[in-house]
């Protein structure tokens, strides 16, 4: 179950003994994923189709923008997944967790729904935490939701739906943690939430643009990009008071491979059956909102007489 609280502790640390804590905050997603391992490793909970994308993604152009794959790992009878921890290049990092797309289910999940409907009541209850009037009256009757109207609801009351990503969680520069952004919606709220994020400094948004575009320029040339359905999967942003930063694509719990010869182009609207998920339209509208809250450029005033 995901975590809501304003922070995730620690996990329990996995080391060798004799060897350093690394530093390790999870800022959000399921609580007892993870487990911090050696040498700036960590460890998260495996899935076979993660573990798939990760092997295709070190062979991709991708490769810069995703922690280290090291295989999968046996501890305490428990498979998982060894990765770089991301946190372990920065000192003391502020870290933004962006859920990147319009859609944030598979449509194998939308199909399953609807030939075997499972009602859920904890995401019935999360539902009715933030709005008790967002149950129809049947939901209200059964106390249960389907997962896929779940995630519906979360995506349009956020900016998933009309921005293409949505901010989970933040951990300021001074430690203050929030992943109370469900209700993030417009441009503006969005904006303020990110200028917020970097304490207003337009070095540390510059630092982010240019690896944004980066990113996008890698993500249209990325054969593996092209082939996978990227759902639910996140942008990690990192920065620190030395003035160093960078942008990661993790949890590629739900990327899927598609039939050949289908691609995407992660731009076009989805209709069910084309696959598509908005990932670069997302992205698109992350960085002219990043773009939006740098200082106008100063222009050249007249030449002194
Ligand atoms: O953010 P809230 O509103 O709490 O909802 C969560 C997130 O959407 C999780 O996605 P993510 O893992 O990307 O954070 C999702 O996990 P899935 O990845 O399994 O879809 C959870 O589904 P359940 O694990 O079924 O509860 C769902 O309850
Ligand atoms: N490689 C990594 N390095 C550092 N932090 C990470 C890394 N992968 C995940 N995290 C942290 O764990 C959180 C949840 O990761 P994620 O893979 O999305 O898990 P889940 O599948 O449970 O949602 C992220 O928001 C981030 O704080």
């Amino acid at each position: 179950m995901q975590n809501d609280t304003w922070m995730t502790q620690p996990s329990s640390p996995l080391l060798l003994p004799g060897t350093e804590p690394q530093p390790w905050l999870q800022l959000v997603g399921h609580a007892e994923s993870f487990q911090v391992g050696e040498n700036g490793r960590l460890l998260k909970r495996h899935c076979e189709g993660e573990e798939r994308c990760f092997r295709r993604l070190m062979e991709d152009r991708l490769s810069a923008f995703v922690p280290s794959f090291h295989g999968v790992v046996q501890h305490e009878g428990q498979d998982y997944t060894m990765m770089d921890n991301l946190l372990t290049r920065f000192h003391a990092p502020a870290i933004m967790d962006c859920k990147m797309g319009t859609r944030t289910y598979q449509e194998e999940e939308l199909r399953l729904a609807r030939e075997r409907p499972k009602l859920r009541q904890d995401m019935y209850e999360k539902m009715v935490a933030v709005d008790p009037g967002a149950p129809t009256a049947q939901e209200g009757a059964q106390r249960g939701v389907l997962k896929t109207r779940y995630m519906q609801w979360r995506e349009s009351l956020s900016s998933t739906t009309t921005q293409g990503f949505r901010i989970e969680g933040v951990r300021k520069a001074n430690g203050e943690c929030r992943t109370n952004f469900k209700r993030t919606k417009s441009r503006e709220q969005v904006g303020e939430a990110l200028r917020d994020f970097v304490d207003h400094d337009p070095r540390t948004v510059r630092g982010y643009l240019s690896r944004l575009k980066q990113l996008r320029h890698t993500l249209e040339a990325s054969q593996f990009f092209r082939t996978h359905e990227v759902v639910g999967s996140s942008l990690l942003f990192l920065h620190d008071a030395a003035g160093r930063s960078g942008v990661w694509m993790i949890d590629f719990g739900k990327t899927s491979p598609l039939p050949p010869p289908l691609t995407l182009d992660h731009r076009t609207p989805w209709v069910e059956g084309n696959r598509e998920d908005g990932y670069l339209w997302g992205l698109d509208n992350l960085i002219a909102i990043l773009t939006d809250s740098l200082p106008p450029a100063r222009t050249p005033g007249p030449p002194e007489p």
